[in-house]
């Protein structure tokens, strides 16, 4: 029985969520705080489903920094090894405008970001060992040294067995071009056990529009991944095994009030299932779920959602 069931790497940072919305960013003047960045968001959603999380990160050495800190270890998060920068690097700060329920948009200022100087020295063999599961965010494999940190770990993970889930979590902000982006992408693809993303994040991890899905995981299962879940928004999800099998999801009805936050509830509730050895079918479920739930909240990590909640709106929209 191992300590963690999963540590997610990658930036921990903050959102700043429009208070006043339904309007462009230039006209809203207040933002409410709350932890952000995608694998920060997992460990929240994660933990707060009842599994044991532990994250990776580095964070800034100020009130911010705090602040994150603070509320994984809060919502029970093991937060030893999410490090403070100590040469004055600031915290990613994510400002997101909300112009309507369906036109979303998040404006990010992650320039210098401590997350990016995430290196090698802040993490050991032992504490990725003592997971089941290493989540890798993409967005790590943006800029040096973060990128270099995020393929140490999962060089480790796999040398001792632990599980290594992909999430592409793409940002372009970060990236200095497509080409570059697709020959990193692709390297942590073909390492990890399962891949997740979006359609749109897979044909950045192509450098191709054209492929489909099923093109997509052919491709990959040339490598070391079993099972790979593509998200369609609004349409489902879809998750293809090795051997052959392709299971879809749907979504659930919501009064949606942002899009943002459904990629990483999702993960949240799809990763919970499968480690409750739910199945497949049952972890699109929750995972869909999960992300029906926080699209109807103003936050992503606040509105993470418990077991009970999932599990109340699967039945009550299943009959
Ligand atoms: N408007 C919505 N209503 C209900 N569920 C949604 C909605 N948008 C997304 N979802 C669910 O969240 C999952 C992930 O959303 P998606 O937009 O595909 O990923 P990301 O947020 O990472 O871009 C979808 O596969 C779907 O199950
Ligand atoms: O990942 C970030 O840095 C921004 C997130 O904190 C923010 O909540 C968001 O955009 C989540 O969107 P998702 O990827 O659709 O879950």
């Amino acid at each position: 029985m191992k300590k963690l069931d999963i540590i997610t790497f990658g930036r921990a940072a903050v959102d700043l969520n429009a208070v006043e919305y339904n309007m462009p960013m230039e006209e809203t003047m207040t933002f409410k705080k709350y932890v952000g960045g995608s694998p920060a968001n997992i460990a929240i959603g994660t933990s707060k489903l009842g599994l044991k999380a532990g994250m990776i990160a580095k964070v800034s050495d100020d009130q911010h920094g705090n602040f994150v800190i603070d509320y994984m270890n809060k919502v029970g998060v093991e937060t030893s090894s999410i490090k403070k920068d100590t040469e004055g690097r600031k915290i990613g700060l994510t400002f997101t405008e909300i112009k309507s329920p369906e036109e979303c948009s998040i404006l990010m200022y992650r320039d210098q970001a401590a997350d990016l100087y995430l290196s090698v020295d802040d993490f050991n063999e032992d504490y990725i060992k003592s997971a089941e599961t290493l989540l890798i965010s993409g967005t790590a494999l943006s800029q040096s040294p973060s990128r270099e940190a995020a393929l140490h770990a999962m060089d480790i993970a796999k040398k001792n067995g632990v599980e290594v889930i992909f999430e592409l979590d793409y940002r372009p902000y970060t990236w200095k071009s497509e080409a570059e982006t697709s020959v990193y992408m692709s390297l942590a693809a073909r390492s990890a056990d399962i891949v997740i993303g979006t359609r749109d994040e897979f044909n950045v991890l192509e450098n191709s529009e054209g492929n489909s899905d099923e093109e997509s995981v052919q491709e990959l299962f040339n490598y070391s991944p079993h099972l790979v879940v593509v998200k369609h928004g609004v349409k489902g999800s879809k998750a293809f095994t090795r051997d052959g099998e392709v299971i879809e999801g749907d979504i659930y009805k919501t009064q949606v009030l942002k899009t943002f936050g459904a990629g990483d509830s999702f993960a949240s509730g799809f990763i919970y299932a499968l480690k409750k050895e739910k199945g497949i079918q049952e972890a699109l479920k929750y995972g869909s779920a999960a992300a029906s739930i926080v699209v109807s909240k103003h936050s992503s990590s606040d509105a993470m959602p418990t077991v009970e909640e999932i599990e109340q709106l699967i039945h009550s929209q299943e009959g």
